[in-house]
């Protein structure tokens, strides 16, 4: 369970957004919150297009040119501004993106993961990373475009198991793997939060958010709904506060969701 006297790594209060597009203004993200210490896996779940992506690139920068945002973000205790998150990104805070084009296409992967590995023992630590992500060897060698989809989000794992990043936010990482390569995955990302790590896992698999993580919280709409320990997810869902939450945990097959007959 979670002590509440760790660091804070991450505050993100009340944060919102507007895009201005064509003289209109189009409300995104009405009030979002995220806290994460460190030691701490915090999973974010909510339907599509509930702000999870949009909170991610706005914690890193990333965010559209005519986003307008408003409210806290704070990285241990300073203010995330244009400048500081700069600095950060790729360093103190790396994301490992939904959209997995984000490498180089011209660079070959071995080479790409290899810029967050130090310089002692590069070559060694690189391959102990290909290992234990399950990468072959050989992919080191290869382009972005040769890869699958599967291969690239191990790719991006492997940059985050390479970097000494204090904050890692990985937006739906294991989507497309199959149940062993999430697991693993998930693992690493848990090994990583034990060792003080904070990580952020965004995903629709509640089942694995619950495994994992040790905080879970519910977006829905551009809004903070719930934010609770993951251990409340259990049973019929009476310990979770908000309806939408408990409905999210009661639809799972294993918690006897029965669906309607698409015949009748
Ligand atoms: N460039 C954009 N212009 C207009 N609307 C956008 C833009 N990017 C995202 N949105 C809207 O912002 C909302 C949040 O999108 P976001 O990608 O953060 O959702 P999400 O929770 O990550 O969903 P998913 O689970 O499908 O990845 C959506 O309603 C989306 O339509
Ligand atoms: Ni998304």
């Amino acid at each position: 369970m979670m002590t509440r006297t760790k660091t804070v790594l991450l505050e993100v209060k009340d944060f919102s957004m507007t895009l201005k597009q064509s003289g209109r203004t189009l409300n995104i993200i009405r009030s979002l919150d995220l806290t994460v210490h460190k030691q701490e896996m915090v999973a974010i779940i909510g339907a599509s297009g509930a702000g999870k992506s949009i909170l991610a690139d706005a914690i890193i920068g990333l965010l559209p040119r005519n986003a307008v945002i408003e409210g806290k973000m704070e990285f241990l205790g300073q203010p995330l501004t244009d400048k500081l998150q700069a600095n950060l990104r790729g360093r103190e805070i790396i994301l490992i993106p939904q959209m997995t084009n984000a490498l180089n296409p011209l660079i070959t992967v071995g080479k790409q993961v290899g810029w967050t590995v130090g310089r002692v023992n590069k070559k060694k630590r690189l391959k102990e990373i290909f290992q234990q992500v399950g990468l072959a060897e050989t992919v080191m060698a290869q382009y972005p475009h040769e890869l699958s989809g599967g291969m690239m989000q191990k790719v991006f794992l492997a940059i985050a198991l390479a970097s000494q990043a204090q904050l890692i936010i990985a937006d739906e990482p294991t989507k497309g793997l199959d149940k062993e390569a999430v697991n693993a995955a998930l693992g690493h990302l848990r090994q990583l939060a034990d060792a003080g790590r904070g990580i952020v896992l965004i995903t629709h698999d509640i089942q694995a958010a619950v495994k994992f993580a040790d905080t879970i919280v519910v977006y829905y709409g551009g809004k903070t709904i719930e934010v609770t320990e993951a251990a409340n997810f259990s049973g019929n869902g009476d310990k979770l506060k908000h309806p939408y939450t408990r409905a999210l945990w009661n639809a799972l097959p294993e918690n006897g969701f029965i669906p309607d007959n698409p015949m009748v």
